[in-house]
């Protein structure tokens, strides 16, 4: 077929008649699952192919074919694995394609424009005051934390307030809410790790399927009553300011804005209906916490063990502190996390050794040429960001900590789509100024409460496959107070 004959041109392990290389992924744990594209990446060095049921499979894990992947406005279509989230977000900003996409990124856009992201921020620092008092707990006792609980929490919280505007700690139902979405990305991972599981009739027949509808159906109600309370709050509102207008959503209404009412108003223009509005509210809580929960987790690991790169972050926040020309409060504003260089260079690393997403699929809308190779369509090109961020041609010793990589001079000489933890192009994450501006929130809190200290090492580190970078085991570190504090 022209699936085979194209996937001669690429490297790959030997395919079998009939089975394709089924043989190489069935029957593996999750942890053998990760392992097993991390070492044909370093065997083959080059986009490699499989074959899965006469498709072919591309596996890009370098720039000069991940550039024209991400980088065409034609190939935005989403690979099939997707699909598995349809029940659960029904077909959003994540998994849908062509004008219904484009429609919908064109109405959420202005969710995340710089000028919003100052009132995401006081939310960001609300929570951030929390997570420091219960990490100051354990301080006071010497004992170690398991980073996993706190840094989820306090992501579900920041999202829960920032797309929907509900605060999840004053609700009874909070902790409801958060159990059903960490059981909901548990199913969604068995049915990933068991690809016989991927046809619908076989769920069904697993009892599977009942299971998942139980757990899906309170956290739709969960979204609909918010969309409903919020919609209310949003009439009374405009109905005083007269109109729809941007400027009005954003900085007239009583309540803190959410990304919800960006929505809510264009109901009200009958741009989406009542559905799409809540496709979208649960595609931002599923897309907003994990993700960034596990940047949290793995910056925090590798400060644990760089205590001179912690005393730097420690400085600039200092020096930023001492320079604000905005005396007004003692928060930071917005301009303040924007001046922290260095910070973001450490963050940038992070991203680069544990990118959060570590892996992302297309499917190839129509015949395209990858350099002097031919790429049938409805070939599935996956980009494996975890390899990618470890091409030794790019990131020499690239297993080493080290955030001069992102000095301006360095990145200058790379080409942009050898490092893209969000993505690149037209599909790439609408949430990433937003999670930036919230893990330099968090950092500076920390950094500027606590000294932190490693218990977990690098090397103990086991993957396992899934949506999200995760490890097998918690991971752990420990935090001091700093004697100074201003
Ligand atoms: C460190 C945190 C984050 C990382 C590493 C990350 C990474 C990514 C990546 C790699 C994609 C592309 C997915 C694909 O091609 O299938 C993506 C898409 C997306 N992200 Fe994020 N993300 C983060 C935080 C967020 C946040 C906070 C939000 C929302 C508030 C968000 C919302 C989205 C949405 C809606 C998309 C789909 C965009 C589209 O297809 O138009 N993400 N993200």
């Amino acid at each position: 077929s022209t699936h085979y004959r194209a996937g001669k041109k690429f490297p790959g392990p030997q395919a079998l008649p009939l089975l394709g290389n089924a043989h190489n992924l069935l029957f593996n744990d999750q942890r053998r699952t990760f392992q097993l594209p991390r070492g044909w990446a370093a065997k083959y060095g080059d986009t490699y192919r499989i074959l899965v049921r006469g498709m072919l499979n591309l596996n890009a894990i370098q720039a000069k074919d991940v550039e024209p992947l991400l980088s065409s406005p034609k190939l935005i279509d989403k690979g099939m694995i997707y699909s598995l989230l349809h029940r659960f977000l029904g077909i959003g900003l994540l998994n849908s394609t062509g004008s219904k996409w484009q429609h919908r990124r064109r109405i959420l856009t202005p969710a995340f424009h710089f000028n919003i992201l100052p009132s995401f921020l006081l939310t960001f620092q609300d929570e951030c005051r929390s997570l420091v008092a219960q990490l100051g707990q354990y301080a006071d006792k010497g004992a170690p934390v398991a980073l996993q609980p706190f840094a989820t929490k306090f992501t579900l919280n920041t999202i829960c307030e920032t797309a929907m505007g509900v605060k999840l700690d004053s609700m009874t139902m909070a902790e409801g809410y958060r159990n059903k979405i960490e059981a909901i990305g548990t199913m969604l991972l068995q049915r990933l790790m068991n690809p016989w599981l991927f046809e619908d009739f076989n769920y069904k027949l697993s009892g599977l399927q009942a299971k998942f509808e139980k757990l899906l159906q309170p956290v739709h109600a969960f979204t609909r009553t918010i969309i409903q309370q919020r919609r209310e709050l949003f009439h009374q509102n405009v109905r005083n300011i007269g109109d729809f207008s941007e400027e009005n959503i954003y900085t007239n209404l009583k309540q803190r804005y959410a990304m919800l009412d960006t929505l809510l108003a264009a109901e009200a223009k009958e741009q989406i209906d009542e559905d799409g509005i809540r496709e979208e509210v649960d595609t931002f809580m599923f897309e907003g916490h994990d993700t960034t929960s596990a940047a949290v987790i793995f910056t925090l690991l590798l400060l644990a063990h760089n205590p001179d790169v912690q005393q730097r972050m420690y400085e600039e926040l200092q020096e930023i502190a001492l320079s604000r020309s905005d005396t007004d409060g003692t928060e930071f504003g917005q301009r303040d996390y924007n001046e922290l260089k260095y910070m973001d260079m450490v963050l940038k690393e992070s991203l680069r050794l544990y990118p959060p997403v570590p892996f992302i699929s297309r499917n190839i809308s129509e015949d395209t040429m990858f350099g002097d190779r031919l790429v049938p369509k409805d070939t599935l090109f996956n980009v494996h960001i975890f390899d990618l961020h470890r091409d030794p041609a790019v990131f020499p010793d690239p297993d080493r900590f080290d955030p001069d990589r992102f000095l301006p001079e360095n990145v200058a000489e790379r080409n942009p789509y050898a490092y893209v933890p969000f993505s690149a192009g037209p599909r790439n994450c609408i949430g990433q100024r937003f999670a930036i501006l919230e893990l330099k929130t968090v950092l500076a809190a920390i950094l500027k409460h606590f000294r932190i200290l490693p218990i977990t090492k690098r090397e103990e580190l086991v993957f396992v496959a899934d949506l999200i970078l995760r490890t097998k085991d918690p991971i752990m570190v420990k935090f001091e107070r700093r004697q100074t504090q201003q």
